[in-house]
């Protein structure tokens, strides 16, 4: 294998990106093509961006696929250190507008077993307030719409591609509620048995505000959790990291399938539209709140790297 550094430039522009979480550093069995250190207004990235190029199933045309590792390469983030306007920032400067965001989870229903796949359509927000959580602040109001805070179009093919894998080992759920906690310790048992009576299904560190920048920045953003443990609530034994990693690993091979599945079906011709998301394209344009004399320059300035043109 050759070890010659990756060139630090791609001449396309990759729509779909991967986010990795715990257990998922780099996109299996995928070979990177380019290697992006991107810096934005809001600090670098968790990892460099790598680019790796999936040939579509309907044209056989190469379409790159953009992969960022959530917690760093050597996973040396903790949750409330990953620079997540960084990341969705720097995806979205270089065209990125559909995320696929993996994340290993502890299940918060009986009938969700380890190992199962769950893909959420709601988040309860259970962070604390020290996550720097939005591009508009600072001489720039803006107010995004989040009720769904996942997009329903790559919901449904996600979900779709995971059905298909049914039978071979994969089991999905289609819907959840994740519980999205401070950390990094785990919940306490009272917290754990509360969040059940919440309606939770599964519980992280890391949804948010993953999910609420890539709103703000009109990218269409779906989940894909995998469960790692019962928590603490369940007599099965209380969550720790060797659970969560045995699992991950013990899985490993339908995560692979799952995330091959649905970029192979998002690679295709029919789905452009929607990993373009055209559907949300323009939407940042009209929430803003702040009039032309209040907007400061320092916040103009970073607008215009993120949304160029949109504000000028
Ligand atoms: C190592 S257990 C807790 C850790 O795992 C999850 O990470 P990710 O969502 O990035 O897969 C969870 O959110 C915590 O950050
Ligand atoms: N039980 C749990 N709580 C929070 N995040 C997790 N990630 C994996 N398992 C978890």
């Amino acid at each position: 294998m050759s070890s010659d550094p990756l060139p630090s430039t791609y001449d396309g522009t990759p729509r779909i990106a991967v986010i990795g979480g715990t257990g998922l550093e780099s996109l299996p069995s995928f070979h990177p093509v380019a290697s992006l250190s991107i810096t934005t207004p809001w600090g670098s990235p968790s990892s460099p961006i790598t680019i790796s190029e999936h040939p579509s199933p309907s044209t056989g045309k190469p379409i790159p696929i953009a992969f960022l590792a959530r917690h760093g390469v050597h996973h040396e983030l903790a949750p409330h250190e990953v620079p997540s306007r960084a990341n969705i920032a720097a995806l979205r400067k270089i065209g990125v507008r559909c995320i696929i965001a993996f994340s290993a989870a502890g299940s918060l229903a009986e009938e969700v077993k380890p190992r199962d796949f769950v893909v959420p359509d709601q988040v309860i927000d259970r962070t604390k307030g020290i996550r720097p959580s939005t591009f508009f602040e600072g001489g720039f109001v803006c107010h995004v719409p989040f009720a769904d805070p996942f997009d329903a179009g790559v919901g449904k093919v996600v979900r779709k591609c995971g059905h298909s894998l049914e039978g071979e080992g994969v089991v999905l759920h289609d819907n959840g509620t994740v519980i999205c906690m401070e950390g990094p310790q785990f919940s306490t048992r009272a917290e754990s048995k509360m969040y059940r009576t919440w309606g939770g299904t599964v519980i992280n560190m890391s949804v948010l505000p993953e999910a609420k920048l890539a709103a703000e920045a009109e990218i269409a953003y779906q989940m894909v959790v995998m469960s790692t443990d019962y928590d603490c609530w369940h007599d099965s034994g209380d969550v720790t990291v060797e659970m969560v990693m045995g699992h991950m690993r013990a899985n490993a091979v339908n995560a692979r399938r799952f995330i091959g599945a649905v970029l192979d079906e998002l690679s295709k011709e029919e789905h452009a539209e929607l990993v373009a998301a055209k559907h949300l394209e323009g939407g940042r344009k009209f929430g803003v709140s702040t009039h032309s004399d209040g907007k400061s320059k320092d916040a103009l300035e970073k607008m215009e790297w993120l949304f160029p043109g949109y504000f000028s």
